[in-house]
């Protein structure tokens, strides 16, 4: 982890006065020694290529020059991952492992074109296609010998899939599908890869067949040719242009004018088409969710990734960072020793924390669905469903927030490129768009929650994430308890109260000759807000019971340390939603003021340990590619060694001096 040069003497003096043991803690977040081992020598493994290393850092590349250094880092990224499998006689976890967590991430920084290969052609391969079909694609998928997208969205549509206008109509003479583009609307618009880099993809479609349309499915389709490159006859596809971040993903569109394709193209695990046209229905569309949620779950994993990488950058930064002079004899302080900088950073430290132990449960909780989704038991399968859509949009959120935080924490050095802040964000608001739009999915499971609610009052038991809405519509608003065991039951009235709030604000809308739909949209705003309380109820709550198992047999003074981050981040959001405890539950004045108290002592205890904090996630320089937060604090070292990579800086007078500027100052002009 360390370089070998002298580190900055504030930043030594952070570390020597760390109170607990700082691999103990990295252990801890890896899942024990023996995993922090692997992972440091993958990093190792796959960091000596030396891929991640420009010549020419690449924000002062043109658009054309970014995609092409991406595009050979990706295939050199790939070639590795081969050599790994086989030396190593791994097949996925090869994937995830190099490509998944931080270490893709650190090679290409601005994303890369061959990702949704990864994440998602050969996932939806595995979960749709049948025993067949993935005997045919999956090895070849697998292998590298095809690159693959996925193509959902359109340009007329994304959210609402239903919407979606790409037609895929069968034919039984010649046993193909025909997909087409009917509209300028209907062109498929964002995937990851599409533009000039896969050449298969799976597309969604509106599915045809003698006559009646049974809704979206999704087909293989091939869309150049696998020697030349070339677009296939009938395919219009390119890139859809520059975007705020991701400029490496290379997002394209796709328009089809009847073009054909076999019909064993559609994948068919869930429906099928018969050779004569015949549709046989999956028993239940449910089914297709698998993928989806596997994705959102991936996603609140690399948020917890983005988060560490942000406040390591901006929590060392502050350590060797000295400004203003509050004691007028004394020397200028470190900025970390500011209550509002500590503010800033402490609270997106246990939040990387809180996501991470939260995405450990809803992993397994994933797993164990799937396992009896396999037996034909679905009943779990709606409370995922309904947690992985608030998860996801409440992680994302949150993490824009932690990541601007961290960047506005630098000052203005945060404003430079160099300090690996603003890729970052572009990468972490993106994942609020993708994979669902973060509203449109807070409102789902807020659909799931007025119906829990409504079970919950009827006294009809539920599963294990609601089942304190049963508590709450059973008993009276409970007597406040300003203890983290208090605080955590405050959520849980507090997520009812907006629940419950809703389902009556919706019943009485109705009843004054609303139509649900209206009366559900004049509410939406609330209803988002109470899916949000019911997150964070989630989280709080596996934070403080994950962490608690956690620690068990942790020294003692690591379990001080990160009991103090659970407290932390529990009275922070506490006082973030101070309006909402004062309107549902009998939380006072006095208890408020002992709250605020609280805070800013969890604050003062835990500054101390800042660094010794985010050492802890252990992230390499590489990885964190940062002037500001590299091991050894060389901030400015490194920041004038940046700019001095800037192409202007080659020779001291642009030619522009001459063509205008000079002309133009002269009157010349
Ligand atoms: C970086 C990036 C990568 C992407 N990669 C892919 C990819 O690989 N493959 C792919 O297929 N797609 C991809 N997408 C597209 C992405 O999935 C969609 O952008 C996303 O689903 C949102 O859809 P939309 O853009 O149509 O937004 P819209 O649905 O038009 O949303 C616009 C606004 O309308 C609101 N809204 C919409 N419906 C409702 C509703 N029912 N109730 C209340 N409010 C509503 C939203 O909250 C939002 O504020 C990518 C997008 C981004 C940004």
């Amino acid at each position: 982890m360390s370089s070998k040069t002298k580190v900055n003497a504030d930043l030594q003096r952070e570390r020597d006065k760390c109170s607990f043991n700082i691999t103990e803690l990295t252990n801890l977040l890896d899942g024990g020694a023996a995993m922090t081992e692997e992972r440091r020598r993958r990093e190792e493994t796959v960091l000596k290529e030396g891929i991640h290393i420009e010549e020419v850092p690449s924000e002062y590349l043109s658009h054309k020059e970014k995609y092409e250094l991406a595009v050979k880092k990706a295939c050199l990224l790939f070639k590795l991952i081969r050599r790994l499998q086989e030396e190593e006689n791994t097949g996925m976890e090869s994937f995830r492992a190099v490509l998944g967590g931080s270490l893709g991430a650190a090679i290409l920084q601005d994303g890369s074109p061959l990702t949704l290969h990864y994440v998602m052609f050969i996932p939806t391969l595995m979960g749709q296609a049948t025993v067949e079909q993935q005997a045919y694609w999956i090895g070849r998928a697998f292998n590298l010998d095809i690159i693959g997208t996925y193509a959902q969205t359109e340009l007329g549509h994304g959210t609402f899939i239903r919407g979606l206008e790409t037609t895929a109509t069968y034919d039984p003479s010649t046993k193909e599908f025909v997909l087409h583009s009917p509209t300028l609307t209907a062109y498929k618009w964002w995937p990851g890869g599409l533009a000039h880099s896969a050449n298969y993809c799976i597309v969604m479609a509106q599915l045809y067949t003698n006559g009646q349309c049974h809704g979206i499915h999704p087909f293989v389709v091939q869309l150049r040719d696998e020697e030349t490159h070339m677009p296939l006859p009938g395919i219009k596809v390119g890139e859809i242009g520059a975007k705020l971040g991701m400029n490496g993903t290379n997002n394209g569109f796709l328009g089809f004018e009847h073009v054909r394709i076999p019909r064993e193209h559609l994948l068919m695990k869930n429906s099928q088409v018969l050779e004569d046209g015949t549709y046989v229905k999956s028993p239940s569309s449910k089914l297709t969710y698998g993928t989806m949620m596997f994705v959102r779950v991936v996603i609140v994993k690399d948020m917890c990734n983005y988060i560490a990488k942000a406040v390591t950058i901006a929590t060392r930064y502050s350590a060797v960072r000295r400004q203003s002079q509050p004691k007028p004899d004394e020397p200028e302080p470190q900025i970390l020793d500011y209550l509002t900088q500590q503010h800033k950073l402490l609270v997106g430290i246990s939040t990387a924390h809180a996501f991470q132990l939260s995405a450990e449960w809803i992993w397994n909780m994933y797993n164990n669905v799937t396992a009896e989704l396999e037996t034909g038991d679905m009943e779990r399968l709606p409370e995922l469903h309904a947690l992985s859509c608030c998860l996801k949009a409440v992680t994302t959120a949150e993490a824009a927030s932690v990541v601007e935080r961290c960047r506005l924490a630098c000052g203005g050095h945060g404003y430079m490129l160099a300090s690996n802040l603003p890729l970052t964000y572009g990468h972490v608001t993106a994942a609020c768009t993708y994979e669902g739009e973060n509203t449109v999915l807070l409102l789902q499971t807020a659909r799931y929650l007025v119906k829990a609610w409504q079970q919950a009052a009827a006294g009809t038991s539920l599963p294990p994430t609601v089942r304190y809405l049963s508590r709450a519509a059973a008993a009276r608003k409970p007597r406040w308890d300003n203890s983290v065991s208090g605080l955590l039951h405050g959520f849980e009235t507090l997520a009812a109260g907006k629940i419950a709030l809703c389902v009556a604000n919706i019943e009485k809308r109705q009843k004054s000759g609303l139509s649900y739909e209206d009366a559900w949209n004049m509410t939406s705003v609330q209803l988002a807000e109470a899916s949000e309380a019911h997150c964070r109820v989630f989280i709080l709550s596996s934070y403080y019971e994950e962490t608690e198992r956690l620690v068990k047999s942790s020294s003692p003074e690591l379990r001080e340390v990160m009991f103090q981050l659970v407290d932390l981040y529990i009275v922070y959001w506490a006082l973030q939603r101070i309006g909402d405890l004062l309107r549902f539950t009998s939380i006072s004045e006095r208890d408020i003021e002992k709250l605020q108290y609280w805070y800013e002592d969890l604050l003062t205890k835990l500054r101390p340990n800042a660094v010794g904090l985010v050492d802890a996630f252990d992230l390499r320089d590489e990885i964190l590619h940062s002037a500001l937060g590299a091991y050894d604090g060389r901030v400015y070292e490194r920041l004038m060694e940046e700019a001095l990579k800037s192409p202007l800086n080659a020779e001291p007078v642009n030619q522009s001096f001459h063509k205008y500027l000079k002309p133009f100052m002269q009157g010349k002009l």
